[in-house]
């Protein structure tokens, strides 16, 4: 199998359809050394996607089409980022895919790009957009947000090669990997392994669920015990839902609802392999409000974000939102919160959630409902950084009992 060709023709359909890397990968039809070769391919090229672009711009004096940046994209990759691939090999190999009347072309930009080595720019703020190809709209957001240091420490943790966590399923006997020498517990609830995760038999058993380590810490917010009526609002794929019954121990009640009919067959797939039967999947569009009779102990609102939290995972993101997009995802928000602030039974809990890390869709998400709905208190809010782990945000806030609302 042609592993680049592979990773080239991913790339196109990233770059030119928007399609999202992650998804295609699923398809791709090899052997699991190939697949990993591909995956690094592909990942490491839209990783690095703006520093790349710098390699060879200098060198081209037309605008290329997006197929010939893609390509030389790939062979700067494999030049400075594959240590196992020598330059003949990234050369040649990248060549052999440019369209014919191309070859020479990408040849000599290549040879330009290796002759003259990795051009890095300095490690710091300022050329930190190239240097860990990140907008730099993107960036001036999270040193305003955050401040200057961690908006730094964001972009380099997005630049690792993403790990993969599994989360324990006491449904399915799931402590016992806590004696198991290949998993690396990272806390109570969640490990790193080195064995394949969708190959792996007890993944297909559910003795665990693949759940990033920040995301597991989401539904111990929710406070939650066996026997309570759980809402949660944006479920799929269901992870979130799957912990929840975990914590509940399969006792009680939880309306798992998303806007799409296929998103809610994943739930219902994932909690028949995980061993839950107190979910009932709803498809419903949490911009409406529910059954007004209808109230729940708790409600989980893991709402559609930006995934700015979740860059290392999903690379193109960073190329693709804008501050217009970000705009448009907090009106969503809002609605959906404003819609299901009534379904809450007074004294219950309701978590909101993201995997953004952008202060308008977390913290100021929650400080403009809080003043729209007073009898809503905050008990809690964090943002989880990425590093060990995504970086996802939540707040915990409290119904007040109505005899006690002033
Ligand atoms: C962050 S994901 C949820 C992840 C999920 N909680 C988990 O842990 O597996 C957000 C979900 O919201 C759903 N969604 C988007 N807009 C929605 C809407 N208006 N109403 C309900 N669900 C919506 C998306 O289909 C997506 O599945």
């Amino acid at each position: 199998m042609d592993t680049r060709k592979q990773a080239y023709e991913i790339l196109c359909r990233v770059e030119k359809d928007n399609a999202y890397a992650g998804l295609l990968l699923r398809h791709v039809q090899a052997d699991g050394r190939e697949t990993a070769q591909i995956t690094n391919l592909v990942y490491e090229t839209l990783r690095n996607q703006i520093l790349l672009e710098a390699q060879w711009q200098p060198y081209v004096q037309h605008k290329v089409r997006k197929e010939t940046a893609v390509l030389l994209n790939l062979g700067a990759c494999q030049l400075f980022f594959m240590d196992s691939v020598p330059a003949y090999a990234a050369i040649n190999s990248t060549v052999s895919l440019a369209a014919r009347k191309e070859r020479g072309f990408v040849n000599a930009v290549l040879h330009k790009v290796q002759q003259a080595g990795l051009v890095l720019p300095a490690d710091d703020f300022d050329h930190a957009g190239i240097r860990y190809s990140h907008p730099q709209w993107l960036l001036a957001m999270w040193k305003a947000h955050y401040g200057k240091e961690k908006a730094l420490e964001i972009a380099k943790a997005d630049q690792q090669a993403s790990r993969v966590y599994g989360r324990i399923n006491t449904l399915r006997h799931g402590e016992k990997l806590r004696s198991d020498s290949r998993c690396h517990f990272v806390n109570e609830l969640s490990f790193t392994s080195d064995f394949p995760p969708a190959a792996d038999q007890m993944l297909k058993e559910g003795t665990y669920v693949i759940q990033d380590v920040h995301s597991a810490m989401v539904p111990l917010l929710l406070d939650v015990h066996p026997g309570m009526k759980v809402l949660d609002v944006c479920a799929a794929p269901g992870t979130k839902t799957q912990e929840i019954a975990m914590l509940m121990k399969n006792r009680g009640q939880i309306t798992a609802c998303d806007l799409y009919p296929a998103r809610c067959e994943l739930i219902d797939e994932l909690m028949k392999r995980t061993g839950v039967s107190i979910v009932k999947t709803v498809v419903h569009d949490g911009r409406t409000a529910w059954d007004e009779k209808q109230k729940f102990d708790r409600i989980l609102l893991d709402a559609p974000c930006s995934g700015l939290g979740d860059l290392s995972h999903k690379p193109e993101i960073r190329y693709r939102v804008s501050p217009q997009s970000l705009d448009e995802i907090v009106q969503i928000q809002q609605e959906i919160l404003d819609a299901m602030a009534p379904s809450l039974a007074d004294g219950g809990i309701l978590v909101y959630s993201t995997c953004t890390l952008n202060r308008k869709e977390n913290e100021g998400q929650i400080h403009g409902f809080l003043k729209r709905h007073p009898e809503y208190h905050l008990l809690q809010e964090k943002t989880w950084f990425p590093g060990e782990g995504d970086g996802f945000y939540g707040a915990k806030l409290i119904k007040a009992e109505k005899r006690k609302r002033s």
